[in-house]
């Protein structure tokens, strides 16, 4: 048979099997048809000088990653005008706006095909989409259907797809989420739902407006934080190299309003992460917990706000069960104070979220707690290796200060008076006050930048007058406690120190009884 024969008859085979193919989707019942279409497509591939990549959507119990991210890509690089150009080889897009999102999303539509040339290679995707067979009784209930997508390519191309397609479409799709400043906030509701796409943590975009430039905190330490997460965001290296799992822990500590929250935002904002707000309350045991950490993406920021309100007393040993299990009481106990069978998240249960062996679930993921009452925790949550860095939020101090008139008021440190500088400066340490409150004084002023530097001067004051009052109080009441302590001292002293008195103390009842006598003679 001569090639060109050979040829023929080859696309004359495919061409029948892929028109048996639509036979089989018209005329065969669902469960009949996955199971044909499965045999006809192996059959073709078997025959075709194409390969074929399935990229599906959930693999195994896990969401597979390179799905979002092909998603990603293939969403970006096909263009209004590629779908005009494109309509006459039938390509269809689905065009979606994400509530709270700024900007129209193109995919693929459901089972249709795009091509990309990469390095001169023509690539084919489809977008993959059947129905699930029914299941009667199943212990994970899956989505009804089976997303995914196929990448098909000429077979002498493969070595250039597994080499550096697909790490070229991972590395694409980081940068333009990272361009189109597209981070996620994710929650989590009452009960890990197991239904549909297997998600338990819902999303919205996410877009605060927090950066370290606008973070009023001193300079120094906000530049150790920049640098330690900039070397960590780095650092795959030296984290395999030392064999650590590639994650980072950050306690935020400090009075409400001194910007714990903002430095979250200000944290994902530099790095390009994602945001999971876990709320605890809402989680109801250990294995609850376990399963929202295996669907936490790598790049991410695992928050946990207010640690101290969401599980009663940490200490070890003042909540301890009879089991020896730590526990906090998620609401679930049905009034009667008895807690519901496996309703409780365990403090051991927490510090195995941030450092066992499911933390390592992915990589690259910053585990940020906060609260406004670090006495109140327990050392082995603080401990490096599960916080490694502790930072401490305080009150307002003048490099701060100075930051704030400048995000608020455009207000540089030269446009401003020597004489009210020097009166802030030596107020604002002693006026305790947050930045939550210097920024509220700002806002109500913003129009009129020197009524705003007044009214801020005159708080501070107010706030010195009565905080050196307060102490004031505080002292004489301490003086006047430690004067009525030293008296009672004395006061013991002088009756140790008299022996009849000694003994009248320690026989009193004997003395009483003698003088009665005495008095009877
Ligand atoms: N350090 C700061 N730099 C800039 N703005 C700040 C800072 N601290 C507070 N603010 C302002 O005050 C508001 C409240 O701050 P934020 O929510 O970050 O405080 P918090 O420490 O998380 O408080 P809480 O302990 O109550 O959660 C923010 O919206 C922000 O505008
Ligand atoms: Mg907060």
């Amino acid at each position: 048979m001569k090639m060109s024969d050979y040829w023929t008859t080859m696309a004359s085979l495919l061409g029948m099997l892929a028109f048996c193919q639509t036979i089989v989707q018209l005329v065969f019942p669902p469960e009949l048809r996955l199971a044909f279409l499965h045999f006809l497509t192996r059959i073709r591939h078997v025959f075709s000088s194409h390969i074929y990549f399935d990229i599906t959507e959930i693999d195994g119990v896990n969401t597979n990653e390179l799905y979002n991210a092909v998603q990603l890509y293939l969403s970006s690089s096909v263009t209004v005008n590629d779908a005009v150009s494109s309509s006459n080889n039938n390509t269809r897009l689905s065009l979606t706006r994400v509530p709270n999102s700024s900007s129209v999303t193109f995919g693929l539509s459901n089972n249709d095909r795009i091509t990309d040339v990469f390095n001169g290679v023509t690539i084919l995707w489809e977008h993959v989409v059947v129905q699930r067979q029914v299941q009667s009784f199943s212990w994970r209930p899956m989505p009804e259907e089976k997303r995914g997508f196929t990448l098909q390519i000429n077979k002498r191309d493969k070595a250039l797809v597994l080499d550096s397609y697909l790490d070229y479409i991972v590395g694409k799709s980081e940068e333009i989420r990272r361009r189109n400043e597209e981070r996620l906030l994710y929650t989590n509701s009452r009960g890990v739902s197991l239904d549909a796409r297997s998600h338990p943590w819902d999303s919205v975009r996410f877009k605060h407006p927090s950066t370290f430039d606008t973070l009023a905190m001193d300079p120094e330490k906000k530049k150790r934080i920049m640098e330690d997460l900039r070397e960590f965001a780095n650092g795959q290296g030296f984290y395999q190299k030392t064999g650590r799992a590639w994650k980072r822990g950050y306690l935020l500590y400090g009075p409400p309003g001194t910007g714990k929250s903002s430095l979250i935002a200000a944290m994902a904002n530099y790095l390009g992460y994602d945001i999971y707000d876990l709320e605890l309350t809402e989680v109801q045991n250990n294995s609850e917990l376990r399963k929202l950490l295996m669907k936490t993406s790598s790049k991410s920021i695992i928050v946990i706000e207010d640690i101290d309100c969401s599980i009663s007393l940490t200490k070890r040993g003042k909540n301890k069960k009879k089991n020896g299990s730590y526990e906090y009481d998620p609401g679930l106990t049905n009034g009667s104070g008895l807690e519901e069978p496996g309703s409780s998240v365990t403090l051991s249960g927490l510090l195995n979220f941030t450092d066992g062996l499911w933390s390592c679930c992915g990589s690259e993921k910053i585990f940020v707690f906060t609260t406004n009452h670090i006495e109140k925790l327990d050392s082995a949550l603080l401990r490096s290796g599960r916080m490694d860095m502790h930072v401490h939020m305080g009150f307002c101090k003048f490099p701060a200060l100075k930051i704030l008139l400048k995000n608020y008021l455009r207000l540089e440190e030269e446009d401003m008076d020597s004489v009210v500088l020097k009166e802030m400066e030596e107020c604002v340490e002693e006026a305790e006050i947050t930045p939550a409150d210097v920024s509220e004084v700002l806002i109500r002023n913003r129009s009129d930048a020197e009524k705003a530097v007044r009214e801020i001067v005159s708080v501070l004051k107010e706030r010195v007058v009565k905080r050196r009052k307060s102490v004031g109080l505080k002292k004489k009441k301490q003086e006047g406690q430690e004067e009525e302590e030293e008296a009672e001292e004395e006061q013991e002293k002088r009756a140790l120190d008299s022996p009849n008195r000694r003994n009248r103390e320690v026989c009193g009842f004997r003395e009483e009884e003698e003088e009665e006598d005495e008095k009877e003679k």
